[in-house]
């Protein structure tokens, strides 16, 4: 069947947003570095920057919704549990990024979940990647080359598409853009 013009667009960008080999390998060894430190950069990512950045995000945590100190929001073991469980599953991304069949799956599994079960807003994966995309260029810094942001860039999407898609596939009402 003929390809309308918005299938091949589409097309397109999947194809310009796709992982090559070296950038998984870039992908792998930057980030073995930030799990090497998992509870301090999973803190870091998500309760100095995330949490403080955007408060709004506390309301699914029935623990710490109310908490405004950062120190107090450190100490909280939900918190600290569910930064465990999203270094866990990027983890596993990262870990089997060529087994794309595999990659799907834990995306699709933590977006089934955030929409059905937490009903988190998709908004908020978009602005949890980003933050967690700083964090690593700082934890980096000067190492960090333009290749290796590249690479962070297109994971980023990587996880953001393939989570909102899941969103969709549950029926979100409010379906966000692909893009980021
Ligand atoms: C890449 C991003 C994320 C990953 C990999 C992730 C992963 C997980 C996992 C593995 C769990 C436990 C299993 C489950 O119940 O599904 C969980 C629970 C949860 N997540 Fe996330 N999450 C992410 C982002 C978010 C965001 C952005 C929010 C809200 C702003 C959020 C809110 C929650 C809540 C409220 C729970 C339940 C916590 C509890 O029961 O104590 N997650 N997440």
């Amino acid at each position: 069947m003929e390809k309308v013009q918005g299938e091949m667009e589409i097309e397109r960008w999947e194809r310009s947003e796709e992982i090559s080999d070296a950038e998984k390998k870039v992908i792998q060894e930057t980030w073995s570095r930030v799990y090497a430190n998992c509870e301090d950069v999973g803190v870091s990512i998500l309760i100095t920057r995330f949490f403080v950045n955007f408060p709004s995000a506390k309301q699914y945590f029935s623990q710490f919704k109310h908490m405004e100190d950062p120190l107090e929001m450190e100490r909280s073991l939900q918190l600290r549990k569910h930064a465990r469980r999203v270094m866990g599953a990027i983890n596993t991304v990262v870990e089997n990024l060529n087994d794309s069949e595999k990659v799907s799956s834990v995306l699709a599994l933590v977006g089934k979940a955030h929409a059905l079960k937490h009903k988190v807003e998709p908004i908020y994966f978009k602005k949890l990647t980003g933050v967690m995309l700083e964090v690593i260029a700082e934890e980096y810094a000067n190492d960090f080359t333009p290749e290796a942001h590249g690479a962070w860039a297109k994971m980023r999407t990587l996880i953001y598409t393939q989570v909102t898609a899941a969103y969709k596939e549950v029926g979100w009402a409010q379906y966000p853009t692909a893009t980021l």
